[in-house]
């Protein structure tokens, strides 16, 4: 929940879903992801979720290389609080997917908390033409993907960065990998408060319907009562309005270019920070504040 009216404001800046093709807005290099990384942390973004990328293709890379070549950079421009994926590409199996978190030892990292279909043949209905011939495969291969995140990926990871004290984004992308998190909250191998990222509108989850945002919502609230920090992101056009209906409701608000490439009804965002100024609209227009960085580790109990 916004704690004292104290929202925050996550920013997952590139992705590993999105190809360049998509938008000329996605940032691809690691000059490009280090500046859309500061920009929205200026423009109120508290936490950076972050991907690498191969910087001429575009392919998600999950090496730490890859990584190296701008997290400094941004942890030298801004205060905001790292969070590395664990996700990588849906196509990668754990193993090579820890690398970066288990290396940097971040404030927080991403981990997915099921299994499940990763639907995005779909968008090759809008996209015909492609600059590069993997965008077209990563795309058409999702229909016959699963997203692997068995329990033992899970407790892998969980174990595998434990020793940082590194915190989760956990994502959960239906009501049933809430479920999940309880099931490693009993088991003691996850610390409270717990940030739960609700995945609304991929195709594979549950949809971003109001009722999904408020079964998730209820569903959390029964499971973990006072012992969570609820967030959220929708996927594509739903980014907006899940995030008004959240923010209303007391939770926090995960944009970016990772998770909508749209500013609007079809309107390019133009940058990652168009997105973050959309969302400090949105709070401050519902009479809350855009949580500082150091609001958000207070929060969320970061290591800071
Ligand atoms: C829907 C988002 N792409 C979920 C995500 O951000 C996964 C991760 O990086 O671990
Ligand atoms: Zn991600």
């Amino acid at each position: 929940m916004a704690v004292d009216g104290k929202v925050i404001i996550t920013c997952a800046v590139t992705g590993a879903i999105h190809t360049p093709t998509m938008s000329p807005h996605l940032p691809i290099t690691p000059d490009q992801i280090t500046h859309e990384a500061i920009a929205a942390a200026e423009a109120g973004a508290a936490i950076l979720h972050l991907h690498a990328r191969n910087p001429e293709t575009g392919q998600p890379d999950q090496t730490p290389e890859a990584f190296a070549k701008f997290l400094p950079r941004i942890k030298q421009g801004t205060n905001a609080a790292i969070n590395i994926t664990t996700g990588g590409s849906p196509y990668m199996r754990v193993e090579e997917r820890v690398l970066p978190a288990a290396q940097f030892k971040p404030e927080v990292a991403s981990l997915n908390m099921g299994s499940m279909n990763f639907g995005l043949y779909h968008l090759l209905d809008k996209y015909k033409e492609f600059k590069f011939d993997w965008e077209k495969t990563h795309l058409e291969a999702t229909r016959d993907l699963v997203f692997r995140n068995s329990f033992k990926d899970i407790q892998y990871i969980l174990e595998t960065c434990y020793d940082n004290d590194t915190r989760f984004e956990f994502e959960c992308y239906d009501i049933s990998h809430l479920y999940n998190l309880n099931h490693f909250a009993e088991r003691g191998l996850v610390k409270p408060p717990f940030f739960v990222q609700s995945v609304f509108g991929l195709l594979g989850g549950i949809g971003s319907h109001p009722e999904d945002v408020a079964h998730m919502k209820r569903t959390a609230d029964r499971l973990f009562g006072d012992q969570y920090r609820w967030s959220v992101l929708g996927a594509g056009a739903a980014q907006l309005r899940v995030a008004a209906q959240a923010a209303a409701l007391g939770g926090n608000i995960r944009v970016g270019l990772e998770d909508s490439l749209w500013a609007g009804k079809g309107k390019l965002a133009t940058s990652n920070a168009d997105q973050v100024k959309l969302a400090r609209k949105l709070i401050e227009g519902l009479g809350m504040q855009v949580a500082t960085p150091d609001e958000a580790r207070a929060i969320l109990s970061l290591k800071g």
